[in-house]
This record gives C-alpha cells, structure tokens and sequence, in this order.
C-alpha cells in the first residue's frame, strides 16, 4: 500500500477560479484517473444520505420482491442484479458473484421502477439530475482544460456533454444503487468483492456510504481511497481514455472486503455517463491529445470505434459476470 496524497479537489468560487479548477481536474484525470471534489454544487448531504436510505429500503426488502424487478439480460438497461442464483419465471436473473445492484435510468424513461422508488419518484429525479449536471460540469472543465475549441455560437465547452445530452432516447447515464451483502448472512468470504476492472463508459461519480474498501491501481500498486464525507468521487472510465488517446487515465479498480464487511452491508451510489449512440470516439481537436493511438487491452486500436462499437467490444471481452475461481 502507498502512501499517495489523494486528489480533493475544491470547486468553491467556482466562476472565479475556472481555469485553476479546470486544470487541476485534467491533471488528476491524467495522473491517478480518480480524484475527490467538495463544494461541488452536486446532490447534497442531505440527498446522498436520503439516496442511500432509499437503497437499503430496496435491498433490505425480501428476495422475492427484489427479482420482480431483476434482470434476464445484460442488454437489459434498469433493474436488479442479484448476487445468489435466481429465476424470474423461467429465465435466470443475471447474477454477481459478490454484489447486489439496482440500475436506474432517467426516471421519466423508466418502465419498470420498484416500488420503493416509484414512491419516492421526486427525490429520485432529482437525485438523478444532480448527478448528471455535476458529470457534465466534468466534462467542461475537461473540455476547457484539453483547449478543445468552445462551441462558436454559445461560447460553452461543450464538446462532450453535446455527446451525453439528457434526453436523447436511448438512455446515456445509469445511476446505479450497490450493497455488498455482509459475510455473515451470505456464509461467503472473499478477500476481494468487486474484481479489478475498469469503468467502460466516460466518467463514473462514486459514494462509499459508510465502508471503505475501493482501491485504485497507482503505479501497479493498490491504493486504498479514503472516505471523504460530503465529497463525490470522480473516476475516468475506459471509453474516455480510448477517445483521448490514453490521455486521461481509466484507472484499474477494486473493492476489498474490510473487517466491518463480516456483520455490516456494504453500500455504494454510482453513477455512470456513457456516450450518446453513435458518437464517434475519436476525433478530438485538441493540442494536449497524443498523436498517436496507444495499444489498449480490451479494445481494437487499428479503427476508430463509435462508443456502441466500443462498448461491444468491452462486453464481448468482460469478466464482469464470469464467476471467480
Ligand atoms: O462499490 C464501489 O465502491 C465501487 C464499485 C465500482 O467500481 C463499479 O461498480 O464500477
Ligand atoms: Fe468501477
């Protein structure tokens, strides 16, 4: 374990220091590819905390009830991922080794929101929205920090958030509630619960509630991130680094189970933007992108993949399902 100053970085008078902020965003995107931001103007304290009681509220209810809403397909875009074995009529419900999880989609899209949710719709949307206002501010900053040319009629930096708009049809950000059942309810122990992996969309916002056990890979070694209360977590996934050339870094993750994991659950919130259909993942007119394109494990560098094609390839090579040894 090393000893890393994580990045926390502070986005209060946060016209003023634009440029400050938005510099300080793209170097930790490209150093360690995770970073803290406070005063961010995001959901509240008040929201994360009332988020997360909506999600023990859903997790907490009886199996049966959780797999009405579970999914049969990974192409499947909200609902409950379980983490035992189970059957929705005669098809399996898709199945994690370690984890439950419930994906939700912009609440207005939604056909299929359990019950918890559904009754608490308001704060749910609102919820969502927060999110993905403060993913956007992200990309701005990341958009002005790169010196991508600002949109010539409006001034905005807006190269990628006109590719993650809100209300395309085709759904662009999950939020996604997770628990890691407790050791002692499940019989299992495991040292990992949530393998190594990369994020596949662009950029992933994250709250650990109450236990720690995220680590990032930091020059090949296994970083713990600290809780940081009232701050959200911020990390690139793949689809973003392979768009910007490796420039900013999708960066090797996992959750280790910690001592408090063998009586107490686990929860965390992420929420994951994913470009618009059809957007090409190349392309970008900056001076601060590699000329060249680096090898990638996962995907194809000999042709520019749209980000459907990209996250086809991410599926077809995934072990996000495929049980441990
Ligand atoms: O639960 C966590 O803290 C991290 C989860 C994660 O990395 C993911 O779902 O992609
Ligand atoms: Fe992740």
């Amino acid at each position: 374990m090393s000893d890393v100053n994580f990045p926390v970085i502070d986005f209060s008078d946060f016209e003023n220091r634009y440029a400050v902020i938005a510099d300080q965003v793209l170097e930790a995107s490209k150093n360690i590819g995770f970073f803290y931001i406070t005063n961010h103007n995001g959901p509240s304290a008040d929201q994360f905390k009332r988020a997360f009681e909506m999600s023990e509220e859903f997790f907490t209810q009886p199996m049966e009830k959780k797999i009405q809403h579970g999914k049969t397909s990974l192409n499947t875009l909200e609902g409950y991922i379980t983490y035992t074995p189970q059957k929705l009529g005669d098809k399996d419900v898709v199945c994690d080794s370690d984890k439950e999880t419930y994906d939700i989609i912009p609440v207005s899209k939604s056909q299929n929101l359990a019950s918890v949710f559904s009754e608490n719709k308001e704060d749910l949307d609102t919820f969502y929205k927060g999110m993905y206002e403060t993913s956007m501010k992200i990309f701005e900053l990341l958009a002005f920090a790169m010196k991508i040319p600002a949109n010539p009629e409006t001034g905005a930096n807006d190269y990628f958030t006109s590719r993650h708009r809100y209300d395309k049809p085709y759904a662009t950000s999950i939020l996604r509630f997770l628990r890691y059942p407790n050791e002692e309810s499940t019989g299992r122990s495991e040292d990992v619960v949530a393998s190594e992996h990369t994020d596949y969309g662009t950029i992933t916002l994250l709250s650990q509630r109450d236990i720690a056990g995220l680590q990032v890979d930091i020059d090949d070694t296994w970083t713990e991130i600290p809780i940081v209360h009232d701050a959200i977590l911020v990390n690139m996934g793949g689809a973003i680094e392979y768009w910007t050339r490796g420039l900013l870094r999708g960066a090797l993750h996992r959750v280790v189970a910690t001592p408090e994991l063998k009586q107490k659950d686990r929860y965390s919130i992420a929420f994951f933007t994913t470009p618009e259909t059809g957007v090409k993942l190349s392309g970008i007119d900056s001076p601060v992108l590699p000329e060249k394109m680096p090898e990638f494990k996962d995907v194809p560098n000999d042709r520019e993949l749209t980000s459907d094609e990209y996250m086809a390839e991410r599926f077809k090579s995934s072990s996000y399902l495929k049980k441990k040894d």
